[in-house]
This record gives C-alpha cells, structure tokens and sequence, in this order.
C-alpha cells in the first residue's frame, strides 16, 4: 500500500488534481472532490512540483524570448518586457516557487513536518511553514504509526530500530518544548515542580511519546512476556488499595524521611506489611527508600498523592465500589444477557444492590461524597476540565443554561465563571445540594443555584437557551438515555440547544491506540457499574433522532485539548 494513503485521515475530502486516480483504478478526470485518505499528501506533493515546473517553464521562455529578439534585432519597448514579466510574478511568483521547493525539501527530510495547514481564506492559502497544530494532527499520527506497526509486523528489526530513533526525536522535541514554556524536565524526584498542565504542542508530543514507547514495550517483550505482565498488574489494585486504606501518602513526612517502625505503629499494620507494601509501590515509583534503605520518603508520585486528596478519593473508589465489582461482571452478562436495565451489572451484584447505583447512593451520604469527589478530581485534569465547553459554543445569545446531573457544580462554575451574561441551574440529586452550595463561589451565587430534580422527570426549568448533560448518557443504557431526552421535550422553546459532554468512541484504529484504549476503557468501566456504555458517532445521532423526530441533530463538536466532545441538537418544532 502507497505510505502516502496512510498517512492521511479517512473520511474527509480533498480537492482532486485533474487526472488523479479515484483509488478504484479508474481515472477520475471530471470529479472535484476527492476522498481525502490516500491522496492529501500525493496531491500536495504533485501540487508543489507543478508549481515549480510551471514557473521554471515560464522564465525559461521569457528568457529564451528575450534573447531571440535581441538576435533578431526586433525592437520591443521595456515596459512591455515589464509588463510581460510582471504577468508571469503574479501567477508564478518567486516567493512562492521557494515556497514550494523549501516544502518539498522539508518532506524529503528524515524528520519531515507532515502536521497539515488548513486552508485560510483570509489567507488565501497557507503559511505553509512553522509549527502548525491541526485537528487532523491526532490521525495523522495514528496513521504513522499504523503505517510504522504494519511494518513491523513483518518482523524487520530495523523497523524497530526506526520506531526507537523516531521515540529519540520526539523526546527531544517534547524537552524543547518543555525548555521553552519554563516547565521543568521530568524527574521522580519529590522537589521538581510538576507539569500537571502543558501547553497543547506539549501534550500533543507526550501522547505521541506514549504510543511511541508502549508500540516499542510491546515488540520488545514479545507476545509471551506483554501478555504474563498485563495480567500481574492486577496486583497493583491490592499494592493501591493498601496506600489508600492505611493513608500511607500523608502519614509519609512531607520533608524527610520515617522508619518502617514508625510508620507501621501509625497505621497499625505490622512492619512486614508496610514494608512489602512500600516496596512494591517503589518499583512504580511511588515512594523511594532512604538511609540505605531502612526509611521511607517521597517520590514525586508519592508526593502528588499526598497533596491531591480529590484523586485519593478516586483511588478509594477505584479499589472499594468498582475492584468488587470488576469481579462480577461476566456473571452478571451471564445472568441478563441483552438487559437494558442499569441494575444488572456487575456492581449490582457485588454489592447486593437492587436498584441503581445512583439510587443506593442517595442513602448513603459518604459514598456519595466520595463519588463527587471522584468527579471533581477528573475534572481538575486539564483534558477533562468543564471549561472546555466555553470553547465549543457561541455564547452571545445564551443567558439560561440548566446543567443537569451537573453534581457539586464544576461545569456551572466554570460557565459562570468565564461567562458573565449566562446564569446556571445546576440540578441533582438532593443529597448533593449542600456539597454543590459549599463549591459555589460568593461571587458567583446571584448567577448559580442548585435545584434538587429528578432527570428522569419533566423539565422544571422551561424556556432556557441550553440544557447540557455532562457525563450522564454514559451511565445508561440506550432506553434510558431516550427517557432522558424526552424529559426534556414539554420545558423545550423552538431553538433552544441539547448538548451531551461525553466520550465518542473513535472507530477502531483511527487513532492513537492508547487513546482509544483509554475511552474503550470507560465503555468496560461503565458496563461494570450500571450496565452502560461509551457511544460511537453514530449511536449519539440515533438516539437523537428516535427521542423525537423535532430534535435536529447538529452533529459533534471538538476543542484542541479537550477529550470530551460536545454532541448537540437543537429543538425545531415543524411550526417554527
Ligand atoms: C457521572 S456523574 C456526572 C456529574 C457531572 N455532570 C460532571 O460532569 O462532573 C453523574 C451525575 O448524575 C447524577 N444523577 C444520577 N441519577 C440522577 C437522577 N435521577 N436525577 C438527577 N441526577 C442524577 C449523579 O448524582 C451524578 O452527580
């Protein structure tokens, strides 16, 4: 296969060169749009090539013209050579033949620039240099590396060798940009200030480097090895459950170190416990030994945790709501094969639950709190922070947003926050109430309130302009998910918008493999908790359209950093 036709997304079109090929073998000389997989870079290549040509032909018949006429001794005024020369700079200028050999220079090189520019109209073209970040960045490299995965398939070790100069380039790129932004170089040591945010070329170069690293682990181990160490890692849930449970991160000094004794009397487990405990969690980097050996201090990881109780309550649930659970999730397929019933899963049945798991919360405040916090700790990752969704949307004409099952209030403070003209209800279960008031800022509580209401009910809050559900279709079967929507319909006024904030499923191999193994990842998770699932682009529409034929599907929506999509309708009634 052409390398070219991988390195392209799939899906998208191109403008066709006139006599390029349809990819069916067949000759395509009439069509203008043309499938943007298999043909982008050729077109841009031959694009730039021809470009040269044409301007070399031009000055070289202007040149040959000239001397023609200087030997025959025909006269012809100045400006009209002026004049002519001119009309040949317009169409094939100077600037923009150096333009074009500096690019195809640039993709002869080892370390080619493949990220693609968009067309500006402004512009009318593109700068065609620099260091450009696009949307089709993600796929493109998806593409290299399904392009650099095939081949080593083959079993070529200088494939491999390849895979591990590319994993050598990009490290330096990824420390240029750290260098550049002031973020400090990576280190397990407790002292280094932490990166927790990067600037998007930086993130964009780190998940690159992960796939790289991972492709590289996986050859290197072989299929007997990759395979023997996943399965270990369960033990880790044991190793993190542990931490939890005993604290061990905040009964660590924060400067220093303490003696297994030590900390053993403080958690009261014995000094062998702790001791195999911390020392498995040092071959992950969490904590490190001192003092020969005898002591136990921070790493950076172990420092992290002790100053994030937010991602301590994930671990917590992690390892006591969903490890349990985790258990039981093929009994419990076995048991309701085809169920759209949320409380047949693996949850229900490691937890003895008949309802729910929303619904068993609501009686227990301390899981409760502890599932929000889980909450706010995803959001205060920079991929997944709720202020994303200022980015997706024209706000002008928004003044009314209900966020619904909007939790302790993240997204509604974030909105109001960034948003002075737009006032927030946020609505949850009532056992939320007073976490939501206590996260709400003085300043901002004439424009954020917290209602308690029932999603599953009519809409209390008619004529707003938005109603977003972030994160909730996730945690529903289908027919639920329709029920939702419905709820919606009598509180709706003609134009107001539907926006669902969730993963979309990317089509298998479309993108980097760990990033789809991440979203792949919450599917499992959301199967295991409430019999529920991630979406592909095409569920999310079908839902829409069988809600109810007034909905208009608007399609999905994306901002640079953010892995969230924004998945949206608007209510157009026929009489509108
Ligand atoms: C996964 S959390 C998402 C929270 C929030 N939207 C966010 O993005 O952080 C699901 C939320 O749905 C709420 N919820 C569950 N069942 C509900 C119901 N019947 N009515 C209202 N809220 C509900 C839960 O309390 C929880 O806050």
């Amino acid at each position: 296969m052409n390398l070219l036709a991988w390195l392209a997304p799939k899906g998208d079109v191109y403008n066709l060169l006139p006599g390029d090929n349809d990819g069916k073998g067949s000759s395509t000389q009439t069509s203008t749009r043309y499938s943007f997989r298999g043909s982008f870079l050729k077109t841009a290549l031959v694009g730039l090539l021809d470009e040269l040509r044409h301007g070399f032909y031009v000055l070289h018949d202007q040149v040959i013209a000239y001397s023609e006429t200087l030997g025959s001794r025909q006269t012809r005024s100045q400006s009209d050579w002026a004049e002519q020369g001119k009309r040949a700079l317009q169409e094939h200028s100077l600037g923009h033949i150096r333009h074009c050999t500096d690019l195809l220079r640039q993709s002869l090189m080892c370390n080619a620039d493949l990220t693609i520019e968009l067309k500006n109209e402004e512009l009318g073209g593109v700068t065609g240099f620099g260091t450009h970040i696009t949307e089709y960045y993600t796929p493109v490299l998806c593409k290299i590396r399904m392009a650099t995965s095939q081949v080593i398939d083959a079993v070529d070790v200088s494939q491999l060798e390849r895979l591990a100069q590319d994993i050598a380039s990009r490290t330096q790129e990824f420390t240029a940009v750290l260098r550049r932004n002031g973020c400090a170089l990576p280190s397990h040591d407790p002292d280094t200030p932490r990166n927790d945010t990067l600037p998007l070329e930086g993130t964009i170069l780190q998940s690159t480097l992960m796939e790289l690293t991972t492709e590289l682990q996986a050859l290197v181990q072989g299929p007997r090895l990759h395979m023997h160490n996943q399965i270990l890692a369960h033990v880790n849930l044991v190793n993190f459950h542990a931490i939890y449970s005993f604290r061990l991160p905040g009964v660590v000094p924060a400067e220093g170190s303490i003696s297994y004794a030590e900390l053993a009397g403080k958690v009261q487990a014995s000094e062998d416990v702790v001791r195999r405990i911390a020392r498995y969690a040092i071959t992950k980097h969490i904590f490190r030994e001192v003092d020969g050996g005898g002591r136990l201090a921070h790493s950076a990881t172990s420092k992290m945790l002790a100053e994030s109780p937010m991602m301590m309550e994930w671990i917590g649930m992690v390892c006591e709501e969903m490890w349990p659970a985790a258990t039981q999730v093929v009994p419990a397929l076995v048991k309701w094969p085809r169920s759209q019933e949320p409380q047949h899963s693996g949850f229900a049945l490691a937890h003895g639950l008949e309802t729910h798991v929303f619904d068993m919360l609501v009686d227990q405040p301390e899981r409760a709190a502890r599932f929000a916090n889980a909450m706010v700790y995803f959001n205060s990752n920079a991929d997944l922070a709720p202020h994303h969704i200022c980015d997706a949307f024209d706000w002008e004409s928004v003044s009314q947003v209900v966020d619904i099952g909007g939790s302790a209030g993240s997204t509604a403070v974030a909105l109001a926050t960034r948003l002075p003209q737009v006032s927030i209800v946020i609505q949850d279960q009532a056992v939320l109430e007073d976490q939501a008031r206590r996260s709400i800022p003085p300043e901002l509580a004439d424009r954020v309130s917290f209602v308690a209401h029932d999603f599953f009910q009519d809409q209390p809050v008619r004529d707003a302009d938005f109603y977003h559900f972030r994160w909730i279709f996730h945690d529903w079967p289908d027919r639920y998910c329709l029920k939702l929507l419905r709820a919606l319909v009598r509180a709706l006024k003609p134009g107001a918008r539907v926006v669902v904030s969730d993963y979309v499923v990317p089509e298998s191999g479309t993108t980097l493999r760990y990033k789809e193994g991440l979203v792949r990842g919450f599917d499992l998770a959301m199967m295991e908790l409430f019999n529920a699932r991630e979406r592909e682009q095409r569920d999310w529409q079908r839902l829409f359209d069988e809600a109810d034929s007034r909905f208009r599907f608007e399609g999905i929506r994306t901002v640079p950093g953010a892995d969230l999509a924004f998945i949206s309708a608007t209510w157009q009634p026929s009489d509108m």
